[in-house]
């Protein structure tokens, strides 16, 4: 009889592939099927003697090739496609078999996946996947929820498909039911937060001071020296370097609109929520969207001209400016994301580990970054509770930060350049700061319009003032 697969791809566009490629240089048999088996043809006979592969063109033979109980992770579109697919395979399936969504899938779905498999005596496992292209082949980081026990059969598999970072894997258990996309989708939050903050330095540096792609590009590769050294960072500088086949900078020439697939907007979507402040990740959110509308925008600067930016050249001390703009902005973005996943966690009784989080997204994802490292310190040492910011190396990093930051938000006001991110992080630094801020006015206000009553500072209790009547002020309760 032939010898089973260890495990089971389904999906073999750009990310399946590359981790079905990733697994059998691992040393496992690795069964692979997709819907039109061009894709699994060209996958055999391209890269068909890098390990033990089991083609399959009938889901049924697919499901046959794999050893009991069986892994089998999919890898397509997000939405109804796993829905179907799921569909497809259940059939096909024996007690204990363990379907991994290895995709972008919203982790209310994942819930809902959770307990609709775990009826049918299936396992099921929501497993954030971050890398891309690159990291689903070399090592990706990898965020499985579902129940401890279905993670215990998959570990051995998926800590050594993992990047390594330090001889620790980046993938770790991470809670039950949809937890695993939930902190997956908070990583892609995170990622619109940092790729906004890059372009809003970039604006900076391009519409301010007139600096070519090529000078930026470097000012980044600098940067990815220090203590902004991340995968971001490093790619910016490779794409800002790029000269396309005209000879001059490639991003020069691409469409500045940018396209979302709905992470992000979830991201933003929980926070509200969930009561979070989540202001830098959904400017990001917001940001993209203005950039999608770029004959409004075009038509508008029509109507709206503004006064071109005379260029002068930067000096050392407005670059460094910028770096620590960005760096405490992005200092804001983690701190709020943190704090969201902290909030979930506590809300959906996934008990997450913040600190083993920070740990797995040192490696393979896309916001892989040095500083994570800081944050693992910040959570291990059992701090961070309240929020990132107040912790030692962060609270000493803004603080640095601060007169440069409102410097460079205040240059970008005075030249008419949005730097959304940047700002909103300060005024949300500004306002995390104050122990008392306006919104008693506010209350006020909800009071005189609507009676929400309001409470005092000098005495306990709710009170309603009588506006429209004698303006008298009652007390409603104690
Ligand atoms: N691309 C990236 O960088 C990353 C992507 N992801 C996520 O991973 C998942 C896969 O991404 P990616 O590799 O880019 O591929 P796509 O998201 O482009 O999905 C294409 C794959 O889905 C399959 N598919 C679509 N609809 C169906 C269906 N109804 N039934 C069966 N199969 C279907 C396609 O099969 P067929 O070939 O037959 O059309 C193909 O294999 C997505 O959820 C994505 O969000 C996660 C991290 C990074
Ligand atoms: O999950 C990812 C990286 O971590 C994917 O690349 C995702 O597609 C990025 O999101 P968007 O397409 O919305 O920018």
């Amino acid at each position: 009889m032939a010898e089973l697969a260890d495990i089971g791809v389904l999906g073999l566009a750009v990310m399946g592939a590359n981790l079905a490629r990733n697994a059998a240089r691992k040393g496992f048999g690795v069964a692979v099927f997709n819907r039109h088996g061009a894709r699994t043809d060209e996958l055999i006979s391209q890269y068909g003697s890098e390990g033990r592969f089991h083609p399959a063109k009938e889901i049924a033979d697919f499901v046959a090739a794999i050893a009991r109980p069986r892994p089998i992770i999919i890898m397509v579109k997000a939405g109804k496609p796993v829905d179907e697919v799921i569909e497809e395979l259940i059939p096909h399936l024996d007690e204990g078999d363990i379907i991994i969504d290895g995709g972008n899938s919203l982790f209310t779905d994942t819930n809902r996946r959770f307990h609709y498999l775990t009826e049918k005596k299936l396992r099921f496992i929501g497993m954030g996947v971050s890398g891309g292209e690159e990291g689903a082949l070399e090592g990706p980081s990898m965020m499985p929820g579902g129940t401890l026990e279905a993670y215990s059969r998959i570990e051995p598999i998926v800590t050594k498909m993992a990047a390594q970072v330090d001889g620790e894997p980046c993938c770790t258990y991470i809670g039950t039911e949809g937890s695993g996309h939930f902190v997956k989708m908070v990583h892609n939050g995170i990622e619109y937060a940092d790729m906004q903050l890059i372009t809003e330095a970039y604006d900076l540096f391009k519409t301010v001071y007139g600096l070519d792609a090529k000078t930026i590009s470097d000012i980044f590769a600098e940067w990815n020296k220090g203590e902004l050294n991340s995968y971001l960072i490093e790619i910016t500088a490779a794409v800002l370097a790029k000269v396309d086949s005209t000879g001059k900078p490639l991003v020069d020439s691409i469409v500045d609109e940018a396209e979302q697939k709905g992470t992000g907007r979830w991201t933003a979507q929980s926070a509200l929520d969930l009561g979070i402040p989540l202001t830098s990740i959904t400017e990001a959110v917001f940001a993209r969207a203005l950039s999608a509308r770029r004959a409004g925008r075009a038509e508008a600067e029509k109507l709206l001209p503004h006064a071109p930016v005379a260029a002068r050249k930067p000096s050392p001390a407005d670059i460094e400016a910028i770096r620590q703009a960005l760096f405490a902005s992005k200092i804001i973005a983690y701190a709020q994301g943190f704090e969201q996943l902290s909030v979930a966690s506590a809300q959906f009784g996934w008990k997450l580990k913040l600190d083993e989080l920070a740990t797995i997204w040192r490696g393979g994802c896309i916001i892989r970054a040095r500083f994570l490292n800081r944050i693992r310190e910040a959570y291990k040492a059992g701090g961070g509770a309240s929020n990132l910011v107040l912790e030692d190396y962060f609270r000493d990093a803004v603080l640095k930060a601060e007169p440069a930051w409102r410097e460079v938000v205040g240059l970008a006001v005075a030249s008419g350049i949005p730097v959304p991110a940047f700002s909103s992080s300060l005024a949300y630094y500004d306002g995390l700061r104050r122990a008392r801020g306006p919104a008693n006015l506010l209350q006020g206000l909800r009071d005189y319009f609507g009676a929400h009553t309001y409470a005092r500072l000098d005495k306990p209790g709710k009170f309603h003032t009588r506006w429209a009547q004698d303006g008298e002020e009652v007390q409603v309760s104690s």
